[in-house]
């Protein structure tokens, strides 16, 4: 695993931008695997002014979403389709129907996820992955416990992680108890995977993802599994020098 130390959140989303770009531009189709939350937004707001600027095209990428919320459709404001058709999709030139969210509201989920992972699987594969980090050490939203040899499946959502993503609904208990998650098996099929931390709240998940054991107790332990990963974590995620927040990877 290779760590990138940054200043802050700003630079965190120019480096991962800067990624995205040469991966894009430098592949003839490319497959990108997408977050929501709130790490990834401004690379969002980078990658649409890049567009803007005429520096880089969407219109030859596909891409995939890692995860959706059970029972929340496209035009529910705290789907995660409603949060990247907002935040990038319709802010640059990619077509539709190559990008791509788990359907959280059919009547067949498990379907659904079989579904997804046969879409995935048609088009080659994730060339880059984009990941957050839960605070449980969750990806997408493959819970601790999850078997990493999980593919794409509905998942009971921890009270912790619905107490997380409360900050954007009304309530704790406005937030579903159920989501699609690509799982762990599909995310490590990825080429490469940049898994980007921001801020304080996560510098412990993130010494534990790099000191700690490779468990499914854990599951981003399970990128270091992985041939190809970039963290790109920001000052405050790392910890302060001569702090005991110091990290160091193996
Ligand atoms: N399912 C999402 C993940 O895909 C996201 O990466 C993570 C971190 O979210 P945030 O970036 O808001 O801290 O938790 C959420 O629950």
């Amino acid at each position: 695993m290779n760590l990138v130390k940054v200043k802050n959140h700003e630079e965190m989303s120019e480096n991962a931008c800067r990624i995205i770009m040469n991966k894009v531009s430098s592949l003839s189709s490319p497959v990108l695997g997408l977050a929501t939350g709130s790490t990834p937004e401004r690379l969002y707001e980078l990658l649409i002014k890049e567009y803007e600027r005429k520096s880089i095209t969407f219109s030859h990428v596909t891409t995939f979403n890692l995860d959706e919320y059970v029972g929340l459709g496209e035009t529910h404001s705290n789907s995660y389709r409603y949060f990247m058709d907002h935040h990038l999709f319709k802010k640059i030139d990619i077509p539709k129907s190559r990008t791509h969210v788990p359907n959280g509201t059919g009547g067949d989920l498990k379907r659904e996820c079989h579904y997804y992972e046969e879409l995935i699987e048609n088009v080659g594969g994730i060339d880059l992955q984009i990941l957050g980090l839960g605070l449980n050490g969750h990806i997408g939203f493959n819970e601790p416990g999850t078997p990493f040899s999980a593919k794409t499946h509905i998942v009971d959502l921890d009270f912790s992680t619905r107490k997380a993503n409360a900050r954007f609904f009304r309530s704790v208990k406005e937030v579903p108890t159920q989501a699609i998650t690509m799982g762990i098996e599909t995310i490590l099929r990825s080429k490469q995977i940049l898994l980007l931390v921001s801020g304080e709240q996560k510098s412990e998940a993130l010494q534990r993802l790099l000191d700690g054991e490779v468990s499914e107790e854990f599951p981003a332990s399970v990128l270091r599994n992985h041939p190809n990963v970039t963290i790109i974590a920001d000052a405050a995620a790392v910890g302060m020098p001569g702090t005991s927040r110091n990290l160091s990877t193996r």
